[in-house]
């Protein structure tokens, strides 16, 4: 058994329309990607597989989730190995793998002309630090797994704690407009270094990699002192332990509520359990600047 490539939102309905009609009780579990898969995209299709008898992935390389100066052109795509890995995960998968027409048939409209485009906004996410780094991006993020949740209609979907922010955002969105679609949340998959998994690891070197495990090193020995500290000095702190390698430039240090994304106070004294710690920070490496993000629930 190989797995099912569906091209055009058409044939992925057919497909689980027709899987549905042989199991009426299956359940769709959904994976969305940007590809260039890992071991942390292949760790939550495991997880897709073990709850769901019908497991959909999808490819897509959303170009309206990307500012104008980000890596949309550069973003890394291998789709050969994507589906040679997703073959040995789950050979029963069907994997959804749109166009950019597919998707977008008026053209990639620009989301922040109210007047041409249909969107989505998670009010709240223009002021997480995530949302006024990348102006945008939530919009984008929101309006295209909202699209995707409406062609694959799964019971359940699946996203990386990496991506802090984004889970936020999603699971307000599903909340806000009565989504029935489950949103699970599956921890973050490491390097043995205890670096993040990310399709963006691929920018560095071997040994660029290794300088940015200090990354999380870093958000691990804040972390376990965090109940003496101040949000602000916490921030301080975790600035002055990754700077310590000159080749990375933290661009926000975030300390939120964790259900909410709301930034605590800098001068809160103490931190709350549960809070989020999530950060962004350029790696100024040989071949290009990476911007890496990670995170550390408290
Ligand atoms: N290390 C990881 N552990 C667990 N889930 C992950 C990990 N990396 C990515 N994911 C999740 O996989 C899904 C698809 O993410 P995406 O395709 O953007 O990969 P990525 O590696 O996060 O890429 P990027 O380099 O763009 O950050 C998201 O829900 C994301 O949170
Ligand atoms: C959720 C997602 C697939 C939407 O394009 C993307 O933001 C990602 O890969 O995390
Ligand atoms: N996983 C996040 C996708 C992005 O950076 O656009």
């Amino acid at each position: 058994m190989v797995i099912k490539i569906c091209e055009t939102i058409q044939s992925i309905r057919d497909e689980i329309k027709n899987r549905k009609r042989k199991d009426i009780d299956a359940l769709v579990t959904f994976v969305p990607t940007m590809g260039y898969l890992h071991r942390g995209h292949i760790t939550l299709v495991d997880v897709a597989k073990r709850d769901g008898q019908i497991v959909v992935v999808s490819i897509f390389v959303n170009p309206t989730q990307f500012g104008p100066t980000e890596d949309l052109a550069a973003y890394p795509r291998d789709i050969e190995n994507d589906v040679r890995l997703l073959n040995e995960a789950c050979p029963n998968a069907i994997l959804f793998l749109p166009s950019s027409k597919e998707m977008y048939p008026s053209g990639v409209v620009n989301l922040s002309d109210a007047t041409t485009a249909t969107y989505v906004d998670v009010g709240s996410m223009t002021t997480v630090r995530e949302g006024i780094a990348r102006p945008g991006h939530f919009r984008g993020v929101a309006t295209v797994v909202t699209k995707l949740v409406n062609i694959v209609q799964p019971d359940i979907m699946y996203l990386g704690q990496k991506d802090a922010m984004q889970c936020v955002c999603l699971k307000k969105c599903f909340q806000d407009l009565n989504n029935p679609t489950r949103v699970v949340i599956v921890d973050t998959v490491r390097e043995p270094s205890g670096l993040a998994m990310s399709s963006r690891n691929s920018y560095l070197t071997e040994s660029e990699r290794l300088d940015a495990s200090l990354i999380y090193r870093s958000m691990k020995e804040v972390a376990s002192v965090y109940r003496t500290l101040s949000v602000e000095q916490l921030q301080e702190q975790l600035t002055t332990k990754i700077t310590s390698n000159p080749k990375m430039v933290v661009e926000y240090i975030s300390v939120a509520n964790g259900s909410t994304g709301s930034e605590l106070s800098p001068s809160l004294d103490s931190i709350p359990p549960q809070s989020i710690i999530s950060l962004a920070v350029f790696f100024n490496g040989q071949n290009r600047k990476t911007r890496l993000i990670d995170v550390l629930i408290l």
